[in-house]
C-alpha cells in the first residue's frame, strides 16, 4: 500500500532552489535510506512531507496516516523526567498515555523514567526522542540523522534500536544520515539527493561491494 506520494515537489529559501521537483512513493513496511552531502536538502525534503514548510508540487498521505518524526534535536523539557516529558506530548498529540511506559521499555529507558531530561546523556535523548516518534503506533516514521553527534558505540546502539523497532513493528521509515554503514544495513531501498533532487534510487540487494565506492560515484566530484 501507498502511504505517500510525492510529486513534483520543490522548495526554494529566497533564492536559492532547495528541492527541485523531487518524486517519491513510500510503501508500506518499507525502510528508505536518504543519502546525500550537506545541503542537498534531505530535510527540506522530510519537512515538506510534515508539509512543515511552503512548498509546491503534491505530497499526498494515505488516508488517516499518522507519522512520527525525529527531526534536528526535539525540544524537550529539561525539568521533567523522561517518563514526564513522554506524557506531555502523548497528551498534546491526544494518543493514550498507558503507552508511555511500554515505549520506554522499547527504547531501553524503562529504568530511567524518573530522570530528569537535563541529567541525560546525548544517546538517552536520541532514545528518547526515538520513544516520541513511536506515540501514537504511526505508519510512517521520519528519522533525520538519528545518529548525528554519537560515539561510535552510541552509534551502533541507536541503529541496533532502529533494526529492532523496524523489524517488530514493521513500521515504514525514512532515514537520512552520512553513516553509509548505518544506511546499509538499516534501507531496503536507498535514494541519492544532489543539489535538491534525487538523482539515483536503487534496493539494497542490487549494492555491489563498497556503499562507500557508490556514493562516491553517484555524488561525488565530477560524477
Ligand atoms: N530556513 C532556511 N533558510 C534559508 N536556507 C535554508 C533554510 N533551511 C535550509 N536552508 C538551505 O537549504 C539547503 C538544504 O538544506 P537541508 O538542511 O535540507 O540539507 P541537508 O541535505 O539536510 O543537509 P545536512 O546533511 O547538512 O543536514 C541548504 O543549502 C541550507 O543552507
Amino acid at each position: 500500500m501507498t502511504l505517500l506520494d510525492i510529486r513534483g515537489v520543490s522548495m526554494a529559501h529566497g533564492r536559492h532552489q532547495v528541492l527541485r521537483d523531487v518524486d517519491l512513493r513510500v510503501e508500506t513496511g518499507r525502510v528508505y535510506g536518504l543519502l546525500g552531502p550537506n545541503g542537498s536538502g534531505k530535510t527540506t525534503l522530510l519537512k515538506s512531507v510534515l508539509g512543515a514548510n511552503d512548498h509546491t508540487g503534491a505530497v499526498e498521505h494515505a488516508r488517516g496516516l499518522r507519522i512520527g518524526r525525529l527531526i534536528e534535536y526535539p525540544a524537550f523539557y529539561g525539568s521533567l523526567s523522561l517518563r514526564e516529558n513522554l506524557e506531555l506530548h502523548a497528551r498534546y498529540l491526544g494518543t493514550p498515555l498507558g503507552e508511555v511506559p511500554g515505549l520506554l521499555e522499547e527504547v531501553g529507558l524503562g529504568g530511567r523514567a524518573d530522570l530528569r531530561f537535563s541529567r541525560t546523556s546525548l544517546g538517552m535523548r536520541q532514545r528518547l526522542g526515538i520513544a516520541r516518534a513511536l506515540l501514537g503506533e504511526p505508519g510512517l516514521v521520519l528519522l533525520d540523522e538519528p545518529t548525528n553527534g554519537l560515539d561510535p558505540l552510541g552509534i551502533r546502539d541507536i541503529r541496533e534500536l532502529i533494526r529492532a523497532v523496524q523489524s517488530e513493528r514493521g513500521t515504514s521509515m525514512i532515514v537520512s544520515s552520512h553513516n553509509l554503514t548505518e544506511i546499509a544495513s538499516l534501507a531496503d531501498h536507498l535514494l541519492f539527493m544532489r543539489e535538491g533532487r534525487i538523482v539515483r534510487r536503487m534496493d539494497a540487494s542490487e549494492v555491489r561491494g563498497d556503499l562507500e565506492e557508490l556514493y562516491a560515484a553517484i555524488l561525488g566530484e565530477g560524477a
